[in-house]
């Protein structure tokens, strides 16, 4: 069985990724791309890497180009997403990109994107306890965000086990220019970018802290609130989070060592690197995996989690192809099989 997908927004970053994986994926054909000011160009015009898709004319993204389609990931602005995905049949499954179905609370929502709430969908990171069972044979789901699936993946199994606790979280992360996407902006110019880094969204502000939060309460049991600083560094892809957190009595390396053994073991796509190495983007560019450290700093009380992930493969696009196989039941590692390139 081969499944038919739309892939809008291909003419940006995510879209771009989800059709360099799906061009590998063994049950999807990529039977429709779409796009908005680029409507109408040649796929190998805006994404001169995806040769074997090159002569793929991106046409509009209107709810009838992407009706017909078993799947079609939504690659597009928040706000653009929710309206087009009202519009999309029942029975397809639809992988949203964007961040309109992710968080529960309306009131966070309207805080940090100042819209109303469009509802909440399954949250497509199948290693967060819990979340797996409710993504196989789910017809909508949402990819969680770039900073959260690299933090959650980070301090899940620490508050699952009730190793950490919830009221002092610090996370301080740094990421690449393809977050931002693709359209120009001042402050992402080579000369701004290149050879120094910077913080933005300083103090609270970042919307991706309501969604951490969401996902580390989902671990803990209990409500977990966090600071959340990022950071902007003069590369294209990846993430590279700190996240530290001050220990529950008892907890040493070892037992934190022995949770997250027991919760990534199994899993496919996140390692808990040996004793002595340590995460880092080079790691984990271009593939579906993210790695991490533990640690604790006795003089501080706190436990010391490092996690890297490529923002656009795990933190975008792999997660919504991880996704896309467990709705449709396919093995989940499907057109995922992919190492990091080095050097
Ligand atoms: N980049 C990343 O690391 C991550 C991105 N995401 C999310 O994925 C989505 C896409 O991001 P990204 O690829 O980076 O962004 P880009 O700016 O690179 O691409 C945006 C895409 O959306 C299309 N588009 C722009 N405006 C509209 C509109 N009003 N209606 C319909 N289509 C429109 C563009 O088409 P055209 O070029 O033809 O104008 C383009 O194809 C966003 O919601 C983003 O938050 C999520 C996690 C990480
Ligand atoms: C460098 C940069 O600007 N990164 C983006 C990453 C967020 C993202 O892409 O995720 P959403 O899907 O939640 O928008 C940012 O911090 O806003």
């Amino acid at each position: 069985m081969s499944y038919s997908a739309a892939v809008s927004g291909a003419s940006g970053y995510a879209g771009g990724e989800v059709l360099r994986l799906l061009a590998n994926h063994p049950e999807v054909h990529i039977r429709t791309v779409t796009a908005h000011s680029n409507a109408g160009q040649r796929l190998g015009e805006l994404q001169p890497h995806l040769h074997t898709l090159a002569d793929q004319v991106l046409v509009e993204t209107t709810p009838e180009n992407l009706a017909g389609h078993d799947v079609v990931f939504l690659a597009l602005p928040h706000g653009a997403s929710a309206e087009i995905a009202a519009q999309l049949g029942e029975d397809t499954v639809v992988i949203d990109a964007a961040a309109d179905h992710r968080l529960e609370n309306p009131a966070d929502w309207e805080k940090f994107y100042g819209s109303a709430h469009q509802g909440t969908w399954p949250y497509g990171l199948p290693e967060l306890p819990g979340q797996r069972a409710k993504l196989a044979g789910a017809r909508r789901i949402a990819v969680p965000g770039c900073y959260p699936t690299t933090v959650l993946l980070g301090l899940a199994p620490a508050f699952a086990s009730g190793q950490v606790l919830p009221d002092d979280v610090v996370i301080v992360a740094a990421t690449g220019t393809s977050g931002a996407g693709k359209s120009l902006k001042p402050h992402l110019l080579g000369s701004e970018v290149m050879g120094g880094m910077s913080p933005y969204g300083v103090g609270g502000g970042h919307r991706h802290t309501p969604e951490i939060e969401q996902g580390l309460t989902w671990a803990a049991g209990e409500p977990v609130q966090v600071s959340f600083t990022p950071t902007l560094a003069p590369m294209s892809r990846g993430i590279l989070a700190t996240s530290t957190a001050k220990i529950a009595p008892g907890t040493t390396v070892d037992s934190l060592r022995e949770a997250y053994a027991a919760h990534y073991d199994a899993e496919p796509f996140v390692h808990l690197l040996p004793e002595g190495q340590w995460p880092a983007t080079k790691q984990v560019v271009g593939s579906n995996h993210v790695t991490i450290q533990v640690a604790v700093d006795e003089h501080a009380g706190r436990a010391v989690v490092v996690s890297a992930s490529d923002n656009l493969t795990k933190g975008t696009a792999g997660g919504a192809v991880q996704s896309m196989n467990l709705a449709l039941g396919l093995p989940e590692t499907a057109g995922l099989n992919l190492l990091g390139v080095a050097p």
